[in-house]
């Protein structure tokens, strides 16, 4: 029987990564992938443009789109504030039940929310769930031709405040032509490309570095 992609992932950070040391498992996830078998992890070279941002804006209440096996989640939680929280979401409970083992072993549990199910049914319940007022923070790296409709669904459930800032994974490759259009073009949005790569790869990829104006 062959084993998943993101439970081989589990099992190297499990066999090579310190219990409770977050990056330890970010850095076993990044030899993994990089020298065994690609995957989908934000990487350890745009990871440090996402440390940066995180780190410059120190958010209170951060919400991610796309967990996968927890690499950036992991990264993320490890960089925030006392008192700050991280909330995940991922669609597949396969990667959702990897994701939170990945997240217990770097030790991080208790900043990261993960739940499970589609951005377009949990973005207009979360203010409720969560006692949300707004996030400081947002990583897509979901579906790419969702970012677009759930930036605007975000906006429209009062989810982002002037100056939430969107950070959004993969502009280039696999690409979110509309959602740059969006951003880049809007009154609304300040918005910064951080030119980068394709995780473990050459291939030109980049972030995109939204502020909303409100
Ligand atoms: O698809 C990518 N990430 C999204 C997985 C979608 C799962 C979810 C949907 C959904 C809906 N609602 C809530 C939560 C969620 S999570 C992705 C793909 C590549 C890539 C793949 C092949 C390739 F040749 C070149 C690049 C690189 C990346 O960095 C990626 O992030
Ligand atoms: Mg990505």
């Amino acid at each position: 029987y062959g084993s998943t992609r993101p439970e081989r992932i589990l099992a190297e950070v499990k066999r090579k990564a310190t219990r409770g040391d977050a990056r330890s498992v970010v850095d076993t996830i990044d030899q993994y992938c990089r020298h065994q078998e690609w995957a989908m992890n934000v990487g350890d070279e745009k990871g440090t443009i996402l440390d940066s941002i995180v780190c410059e804006v120190k958010p209170r209440a951060m919400l991610e789109l796309g967990t996968y096996c927890g690499y950036s989640a992991v990264r993320i939680a490890s960089l925030l504030p006392p008192n700050s929280r991280l909330i995940t979401m991922e669609f597949n409970p396969v990667f959702a039940a990897i994701a939170r083992q990945v997240i217990a072993w770097a030790g991080v549990e208790d900043k990261v929310v993960l739940i499970e199910g589609p951005s377009g049914d949990w973005i207009p319940k979360m203010k409720k769930e969560f006692g949300l007022t707004s996030f400081d923070l947002v990583f897509l790296d979901h579906w790419k031709d969702c970012y677009l409709p759930d930036t605007k669904l975000m906006e429209e459930c009062g989810l982002l405040r002037t100056g939430s800032i969107l950070v959004a994974d993969n502009v280039i490759c696999p690409g979110a032509p509309d959602y740059l259009e969006y951003v880049r073009g809007s009154p609304r949005y300040e918005s910064k490309y951080f030119r980068s790569h394709l995780e473990y790869t050459r291939v030109e990829d980049g972030i995109e570095k939204s502020v909303f104006l409100g």
